[in-house]
């Protein structure tokens, strides 16, 4: 069953707007960041993320955002260029902004934090007028990120891209990513995500930050399939609600629900498995398998990444996904902890 339909005949199978950084990831893992010395630089970003695990599918991708005029700038935009990501609509901020950084704290493989330095970033700097209509309309999909919504011009830039896939026809899908660092207020959160949230055919979040979206009509109660339900009284086909190591459960329009069960992993930190999860899902997707399948390779692909020090890094390919599938069935992988 085709729960979306994908235009063709476009230039771009996959094109994402929202947030470029560096992460820089402690080399010396397990113990708490006061006790790092040595980190590891990496492109980082939820939606620069997603995008690179895409283009690592093969998938022809862009990227809407904006840059530091700084060396750390031109390490990203390098490296987009390098995985053969589209950089005609990355801006080079210049009021003198800086690049995001992505401190991460690797204290056991279960207890990982962010410590994010989000003061004056070039990328919340992206304005309405840069966002490119005809990239967007050329393009198959667009991925919305949340934490590109917590600030002006780039909350408009935002909802100017929405504007433009709908006049397009361009599938939208939204990654809630909820960074709390990049909020002022949980209320101001809610109002943009639920008004970002009905544009969009694919919404993906996690049990907390569908809670956040809910906060003016929580209900205890609530469960995942009311939750859900919500979105397809807008524009949504499917809604996925992510549960960790307990897995994925994907809600259609048509009432029915899918569920993913997580793969066995060598965890080394936890963060980027959200980012591998939805590049893979969302490649299954386009690719017209059914969502079991899709969530599958969405589970896989995160087991690759959370197993590994990076996330943009350690973002595979198809053939690795399908490998690390084949061998965790065959009872090869185990849920184990590097130390
Ligand atoms: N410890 C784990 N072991 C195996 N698979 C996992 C684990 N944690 C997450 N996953 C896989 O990744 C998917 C997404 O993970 P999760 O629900 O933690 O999303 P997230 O909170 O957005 O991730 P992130 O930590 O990157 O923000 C899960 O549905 C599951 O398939
Ligand atoms: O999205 C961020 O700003 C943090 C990412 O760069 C980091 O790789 C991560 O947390 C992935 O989920």
């Amino acid at each position: 069953m085709e729960y979306i339909a994908f235009p063709a005949n476009r230039r771009f199978d996959f094109t994402a707007i929202g947030r470029l950084c560096i992460d820089l990831n402690a080399n010396e893992i397990n113990r708490p960041m006061e006790e790092t010395v040595t980190f590891t630089k990496y492109v980082g970003g939820s939606p620069a993320n997603i995008t690179i695990g895409m283009s690592r599918f093969g998938m022809k991708t862009a990227f809407i955002g904006k840059i530091a005029n700084d060396q750390m700038g031109r390490f990203i935009e390098g490296y987009l260029k390098k995985n053969d990501i589209d950089t005609g609509n990355v801006i080079t901020d210049n009021t003198g902004a800086v690049t995001g950084l992505a401190f991460t704290e690797i204290k056991s493989p279960r207890d990982c934090s962010i410590l994010m330095y989000r003061d004056n970033v070039a990328d919340l700097k992206l304005n309405a007028e840069e966002v490119q209509e005809d990239l967007i309309a050329d393009s198959k999909l667009l991925l919305i990120s949340g934490t590109a919504l917590a600030k002006s011009p780039s909350r408009e830039a935002v909802f100017q891209a929405l504007e433009y896939a709908k006049k397009h026809d361009v599938v939208v899908a939204f990654d809630i990513d909820y960074r709390p660092y990049t909020w002022s207020s949980h209320e101001e959160t809610a109002v943009y995500y639920n008004l970002a949230a009905e544009k969009c055919d694919i919404i993906v979040g996690t049990r907390e930050e569908f809670d956040m979206m809910e906060r003016f009509d929580r209900n205890p109660e609530r469960d995942d399939q009311v939750t859900a339900s919500k979105w397809f009284d807008y524009k949504a086909k499917i809604v996925i609600i992510k549960h960790g190591k307990a897995g994925s459960i994907a809600y259609t329009k048509d009432g029915a629900s899918h569920r993913a069960k997580s793969f066995p992993a060598k965890v080394v930190k936890t963060f980027g498995a959200g980012d591998s999860y939805a590049a893979g899902f969302l490649y299954g997707v386009m690719q017209g398998w059914t969502l079991e399948k899709s969530m599958e390779f969405g589970s896989a692909s995160a087991c690759i990444v959370i197993s590994s020090h990076s996330c943009s890094d350690a973002m595979p390919t198809v053939e690795q996904v399908e490998t690390y599938i084949n061998r965790s069935n065959a009872g090869e992988i185990s849920n184990s902890f590097s130390f």
